[in-house]
């Protein structure tokens, strides 16, 4: 696995001062989340070398120097693909143009052919369109395929799927999870967007005001209440399962995590794969008992072990369920009426959950 080494000091306006000393293990997607203005951008930029941090600072791949205080690698030297906001495609060229642009880049033998990256993000129809013919999706699926033809040793992207909305930007998440899990380039994947990071990311870096406030395992952070990700409406816990089998009579798919079953719309699979399963905290509703005929197929007996009130109308609610948690949104009405506290055992019933990933490597 390789490893980015960061000790990047940079300033921008009004203040502002961007300070992150890291080691990010490289493996799979490591999401930079943060508020608006938080500096997600700035760092990516300055790892890009499309923009200088002050002298002092330290940006290494494994052992390659990208700066330090002898070296300023220019960004066509780092071995990076980039992805910005717009897709910034070259118009006087077509679809397959654009791509061949990747591929003259390309640095290695190892790369994707053009093949295999129109595959993954479905650019077989568009090959001979115009760029400016096509949609801000298919510009953005064009984007990440000519950036992956360049071979790049980490992929950085920067809220690539900021600009979509609706089926447009699921489909276009979809084959960027796709695409990375296919090529196995590492990512950095900038973006204020809890959903879309709890579905792409294995790893978190999350920002606040140019400081980095958490850094770890999608799985370890997600469930936290104290992470910046859980304070947000999708917030959403991940749970590690495997596939246990298939009822194919119904459609559906089950899985096991901490002893427990967990019913899922069929999916393809063989038992003993792992999986991760995306919950999100507001399709979790608790009871004292366990219910019976209820419609829900999925209900757990977990035990409460943080509870955050504060003022707003809402609770959330931390819940164990063996080794792994769970995150409930519920009103704090609710939590008032249930008398819930930390120890207390009770019953999650789970609206719908999200098939995420296959886990390559759980760590
Ligand atoms: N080119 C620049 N020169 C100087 N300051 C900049 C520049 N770009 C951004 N800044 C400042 O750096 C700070 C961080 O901005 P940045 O764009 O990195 O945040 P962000 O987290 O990516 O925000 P957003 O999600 O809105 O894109 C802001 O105060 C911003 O005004």
């Amino acid at each position: 696995m390789s490893q980015l080494a960061l000790r990047v000091r940079c300033r921008g306006a009004d203040d502002f001062l961007l300070e992150v000393s890291e080691n990010l293990p490289l493996l799979g997607v490591t999401a930079i989340y943060g508020a608006s203005g938080s500096g997600k951008t700035t760092l990516l930029e300055c790892i890009a070398g499309l923009r200088s941090a002050e002298p002092g600072s330290q940006i290494h791949f494994d052992t390659t120097p990208w700066q330090d205080n002898a070296t300023q690698l220019p960004p066509w030297q780092r071995g990076i693909g980039y992805v910005f906001q717009d897709a910034r495609l070259f118009p006087h060229l077509d679809v397959e143009g654009n791509l061949h642009y990747g591929l003259q880049r390309h640095r290695h033998s190892s790369g994707p052919s053009v093949a295999e990256v129109c595959h993954w993000l479905g650019l077989e129809p568009l090959l001979h369109r115009q760029c400016d013919t096509l949609s801000a999706g298919q510009r953005q699926r064009v984007a990440m395929g000519r950036a992956l033809l360049a071979a790049p040793r980490l992929l950085l992207l920067d809220e690539p799927l900021a600009n979509l909305d609706g089926d447009s930007r699921r489909q276009c998440l979809d084959a960027l999870k796709r695409a990375i899990c296919a090529s196995q380039v590492p990512a950095l994947y900038v973006s204020h967007d809890a959903e879309e990071v709890s579905q792409l990311a294995d790893r978190l870096l999350i920002l606040e005001s140019g400081q980095v406030v958490q850094h770890g395992s999608l799985l370890a952070l997600s469930s936290r209440i104290d992470c910046a990700l859980s304070r947000d409406e999708q917030a959403a816990a991940i749970l590690q399962c495997e596939l246990a089998g298939h009822d194919e009579a119904f459609g559906l798919s089950e899985l096991r995590a901490e002893g427990h079953s967990l019913w899922v719309n069929h999916m393809p699979g063989a038992p003993g794969e792992q999986h991760r399963l995306r919950i999100p905290a507001r399709d979790v509703s608790l009871c004292r008992e366990q219910p019976r005929q209820t419609s829900i197929l999925n209900v757990l007996p977990v035990q409460v072990t943080e509870i955050e009130t504060g003022d707003s109308p809402r609770a959330l609610v931390r819940l164990a369920v063996g080794e792994q948690f769970l995150l409930a949104r519920i009103t704090r009405k609710s939590a008032t009426t249930l008398q819930l506290k930390p120890g207390d055992h009770v019953f999650a019933q789970i609206k719908s959950t999200a098939l995420l990933t296959e886990i390559a490597d759980p760590a």
